[in-house]
């Protein structure tokens, strides 16, 4: 099966055998889907002998781009039904909670069947949501890693674009590292506090992250579980039925 999952900043285009390994690759969301399927190295996605093609994302506007460009293609969309009896919510309009949560949240509950989970999505924006007793409790988006650097960097005169150098120190001392000291501990604080939180609704939550900034994040995240394909492998649990 391939998988195409559009987030906002990139789109993941893989293809897994048995739904447990993936082949990803990410390319910009920002390019049209049929210069995406023309570059080098993506020809198994235009293959004549074609496997189905799962597609789903956050961006309805790329999201139209790609039926397009997937015309002759066997696509097959998730259905909002079998998300709503394997992962039971009240999230409103039930329609209105991003796909991509719900690809964490399916994966998280069909592959820890009995165990909670605090799921966290570090992508474009941050997603930390709660699975307790096989139902979606609900959750907060706060702004993504990429976007809280450039938004301080857009919205004033003096502030520069800065790289994350973790890990932080407690008090900047120059422009560069007051800014770095401000956003690492922003968000680390901010995962702790839901952590905590969630914790007094189920204690025995395991914590799952994943998405772009997950990496340097997990390893000031006690306890908690690196699962890069956690999306992924979601999708295709969603798409399998
Ligand atoms: N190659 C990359 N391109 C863009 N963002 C990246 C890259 N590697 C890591 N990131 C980080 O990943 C975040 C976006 O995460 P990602 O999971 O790709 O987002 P989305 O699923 O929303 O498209 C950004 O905050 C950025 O800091
Ligand atoms: C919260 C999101 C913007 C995150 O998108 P991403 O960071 O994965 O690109 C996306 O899940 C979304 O548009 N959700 C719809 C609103 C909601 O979930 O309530
Ligand atoms: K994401």
């Amino acid at each position: 099966m391939i998988l195409i999952s559009v987030g906002n900043t990139r789109t993941l285009l893989a293809r897994t055998r048995d739904g447990m390994h993936f082949d990803s690759v990410s390319v910009t969301t920002a390019l049209p889907p049929a210069e995406i399927l023309q570059q080098p190295g993506l020809t198994w996605l235009s293959a004549p002998n074609r496997e189905p093609v799962a597609l789903g994302g956050v961006v309805p506007a790329a999201l139209v781009a790609w039926r397009e460009a997937l015309a002759t293609a066997e696509v097959r969309e998730p259905d909002p039904g079998f998300f709503r009896r394997a992962v039971p919510h009240r999230y409103h309009p039930p329609e209105s909670l991003g796909f991509d949560r719900r690809c964490c949240l399916l994966a998280a509950a069909m592959d820890f069947p009995g165990q909670d989970s605090i799921v966290i999505d570090m992508g474009t924006a941050i997603k930390i949501d709660l699975l307790a007793g096989g139902h979606f409790r609900g959750g907060r988006i706060l702004p993504g890693v990429a976007m809280s650097l450039r938004g301080l960097h857009e919205g004033t005169a003096l502030l520069p674009e800065v790289a994350l150098n973790t890990p932080a120190e407690m008090l900047g001392n120059d422009t560069s590292s007051a800014i770095q000291a401000g956003v690492i501990h922003l968000f680390a604080d901010a995962l702790r506090g839901a952590i905590t939180d969630y914790r007094q609704y189920s204690p025995q939550a395991q914590i799952l992250i994943t998405g772009g900034d997950a990496e340097r994040w997990q390893p000031g995240i006690a306890g908690s579980l690196y699962q890069p394909h956690l999306l992924l492998r979601g999708f295709y649990l969603w798409i399998r039925g």
